[in-house]
């Protein structure tokens, strides 16, 4: 078997029902009127589920940035040139990135990942080199990628959450990404699985004008009708129209899955993988929280079809990982909620009968 069939095949298909029951059970007996605390309730009782206890500490998080470039650029698809995506991971690595700031505030660590960007970066750099080629080709001219070269940014993924386990334990992984461009091949994901009209979907990325954005949306059409990828193949799909850093973060979702960590993912693009991930191994689904609400207007489309909601909306259209960091305080005080407040009889509260 590969590591992508391996590894989805490690996922377990439910999490802990009895840790799920306690944590309920517990939510409904402290202090406090049923399903006050909302979501937060919601997220505490499924991180207890996953770790199998009511104390969950997520003391050691981890962010992954995954980066790559794409060959559609050369049509005219972002306001920001490719070298910039290079520029950026090396940003990355000097902790000098807006994903950085916040995520050390939120107690995380970040680290960079080329899954496939045009550039060669100094193999001393601090980052997880796994390149698989340098860019995707320009998708409406050839496949984006091959199958194959498909498979091996998902196995890309995977190997980084074992290389970060082997470092020290990890209990909360958040995925973050960079890449010019990448706002069309994650909008080209959406509307090849769902179906919807690509001008439903499509977005202004870094901030393109109404001209470009006519233009943005005429790519994607071209490159969806030129392939017309499977859309109950998921792997067609990122190989046609898709991104290597978008594998990679389908990647990060299924191993950390299968090693049982929660998993975070930021925005379109960390969401698409997600997606290629959940339709791969739908009980990857189980450790998947999805952080924020993207400007991109294609992003709500891919939570729907995840049957999951974003935690927050704070306008945020950046990626990187940083709407990931922002949630990663939210899910540590939900442990916090479940573990450490009091139920009506440790305080001596009168309950309904
Ligand atoms: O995460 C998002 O929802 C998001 C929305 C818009 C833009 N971005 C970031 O901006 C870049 C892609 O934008 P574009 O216009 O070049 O496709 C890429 O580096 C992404 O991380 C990210
Ligand atoms: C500067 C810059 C930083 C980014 N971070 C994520 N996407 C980005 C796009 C640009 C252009």
């Amino acid at each position: 078997m590969s590591l992508l069939e391996t590894t989805i095949s490690e996922i377990r298909k439910e999490l802990d029902p009895a840790a799920l029951a306690a944590a309920k059970d517990r939510l409904r007996n402290q202090a406090k009127p049923p399903g006050s605390l909302g979501v937060m309730e919601d997220i505490s009782a499924r991180l207890a589920a996953i770790k199998g206890t009511l104390d969950v500490r997520l003391t050691h998080k981890r962010i992954v940035t995954c980066a790559g470039d794409h060959g559609v650029v050369e049509e005219g698809v972002s306001l920001f040139p490719a070298e910039v995506t290079p520029q950026m991971v090396l940003n990355f690595a000097g902790g000098g990135a807006s994903v950085n700031v916040i995520a050390k505030h939120a107690g995380a660590e970040v680290k960079a990942a080329d899954i496939g960007v045009n550039y060669d970066f100094d193999p001393a750099l601090p980052i997880f080199h796994k390149k698989v080629r340098h860019g995707t080709a320009n998708f409406t001219k050839e496949p984006a990628m091959t199958r194959n070269e498909a498979i091996r940014s998902i196995e890309a993924g995977i190997e980084i959450v074992a290389e970060l386990e082997a470092e020290s334990p990890v209990d909360l992984l958040g995925t973050g990404d960079m890449g010019i461009g990448n706002t069309t091949p994650s909008t080209a994901v959406i509307a090849a699985f769902s179906g919807l009209p690509v001008e439903k979907l499509t977005g202004r990325g870094t901030g393109i004008d109404d001209a470009a954005l006519a233009n943005k949306i005429a790519v994607i059409q071209k490159g969806l009708d030129l392939h017309m990828p499977d859309p109950k193949d998921p792997l067609d799909i990122l190989s046609k129209v898709g991104g290597l850093e978008i594998g990679a973060l389908a990647g990060l979702v299924l191993g950390a899955a299968s090693r049982g960590i929660p998993v975070i993912c930021d925005g379109l693009i960390s969401t698409a993988g997600a997606l290629i991930a959940c339709e791969l191994a739908p009980a990857a689904k189980n450790y998947l929280f999805v952080s924020h609400q993207s400007v991109e207007i294609g992003h709500k489309y891919m939570h729907d079809r995840l049957g999951l909601s974003p935690l927050i909306d704070l306008n945020f259209r950046l990626g990187e990982g940083t709407g990931a960091a922002v949630c990663m305080e939210l899910l540590d005080l939900s442990t916090r909620i479940l573990a450490d407040i009091k139920t009506f009889e440790e305080v001596g509260v009168t309950n309904i009968d």
